[in-house]
């Protein structure tokens, strides 16, 4: 099963804040070695992408606060003052292999709308053509939750990065040796899981709180970033950082850490709708579900409700069974709902198309 994991050329690594702190302050000899493990990769041929945590806890070191920062707007402040702490530590270490760095900020926005994700996607491609590493985190600064615009945690973005740039593989780096059946903090007895084939409830259940004072995620969030990365196609390892050269071991096939199989690879267009965040849900009746199951298109005549506001090319739930991109906007959609095709340019004026989704703009959840 990890014999594919030798074959992955573009490959994400994220590593979380534990691995980077340490008392007071950013750990340079660890970041040192992601960096050597990182440049091995590099001369082996791989393309490689880096998400780094760690902006607020390192501006909160700098700010000489030890606990949690709870706050938003002094989160806020403090991924400002450490996301530089940050990269300027990732230039010196990558320097020392002549590795260019790239900071890539992201929000939950930029990758759900298609025209900043297309930007960001040629921006990226670019960087990697250059043999640059773009090093990735949120924008904390500007992304709130409230307005949807946060991740709020690097597993997920991690692996909406690797669902939309198409990487063949996504290892999550933490302080923990992989996946557990129960939280090890609480629960002596739980013990590690090599392979996790598919993430059902029962795997959920084993997750527990974060490890550290400044970590987001914990368990939790990372099995959501897994379920996000396998369903477009890409396999996933979590593993312990300080494992000894894990990275380029992992990229062996060695049995490190817990590895996630990844599902079926779906084309780009397609990964790109399942990860956006829905904009508003049409509700379409059985005849409907059973058409679109049958991979003809979705009509007006099966919409039996709208809700939320969209524009057209906006992706929306269909029902709690896919998602789609539409070709009409909310309001139109309200009027034209349950109504013949024939009648779609007198209740709206004019006439584009029959057709809300066509079937190659409709992903299924199951
Ligand atoms: N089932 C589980 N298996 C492994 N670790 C778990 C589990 N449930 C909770 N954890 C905790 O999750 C922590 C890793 O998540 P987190 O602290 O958010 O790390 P990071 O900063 O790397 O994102 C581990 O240190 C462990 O204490
Ligand atoms: N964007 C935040 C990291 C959020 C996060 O998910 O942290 P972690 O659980 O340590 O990976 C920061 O740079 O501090």
């Amino acid at each position: 099963m990890r014999d594919a994991l030798r074959k992955a050329n573009r490959i994400v690594v994220k590593i979380g804040t534990n691995l980077l702190a340490r008392d007071g302050g950013l750990d340079v000899e660890a970041m040192g070695r992601f960096c050597d493990q990182v440049a091995s990769l590099l001369q082996a041929g791989k393309q490689v992408l880096l998400v780094s945590s760690g902006a607020i806890g390192m501006g909160a070191m700098e700010l000489g606060i030890e606990s949690r920062v709870t706050e938003i707007r002094m989160r806020q402040a403090c991924a400002a003052i450490g996301q530089p702490l940050l990269m300027h530590q990732y230039r010196e270490c990558f320097a020392d292999h002549g590795v260019t760095i790239a900071q890539v900020l992201i929000t939950r926005y930029v990758l759900n709308n298609r025209r900043t994700y297309l930007n960001l996607q040629a921006s990226v491609e670019t960087l990697l053509s250059l043999n640059v590493v773009p090093i990735f985190n949120e924008n904390d600064s500007i992304a709130v939750d409230e307005i949807n615009l946060a991740f709020g945690d690097n597993d997920r973005l991690s692996a909406m990065v690797a669902s939309k740039i198409d990487a063949d593989l996504l290892i999550i780096l933490t302080d923990i040796d992989g996946l557990y059946d129960g939280d090890p903090k609480n629960d002596p007895h739980a013990r590690r899981i090599a392979v996790v084939p598919k993430i059902t409830d029962e795997v959920f259940s084993w997750a527990g709180t974060p490890g550290s004072t400044f970590s987001t995620g914990g368990m939790k969030t990372k099995l959501l970033a897994a379920e996000i990365a396998a369903s477009a196609g890409c396999s996933i390892v979590l593993a312990h950082g300080n494992e000894k050269n894990v990275l380029p071991r992992i990229c062996e096939g060695e049995d490190i850490g817990t590895l996630f199989l990844a599902g079926k690879r779906l084309s780009a267009r397609n990964r790109w709708i399942l990860n956006s965040a829905p904009r508003g849900t049409i509700w379409i009746d059985e005849g409907a579900v059973s058409a679109l199951r049958r991979h003809k298109s979705l009509l007006p005549p099966g919409i039996v409700g709208v809700e939320g506001f969209f524009d057209s090319g906006e992706v929306v739930a269909i029902n709690d069974i896919a998602k789609a991109v539409t070709a009409f906007d909310s309001e139109e959609l309200r009027k034209l709902m349950g109504h013949h095709t024939a009648d779609i340019t007198s209740i709206i004026g004019s006439k584009r198309r029959d057709e809300v989704s066509l079937p190659e703009d409709i992903v299924f959840l199951d």
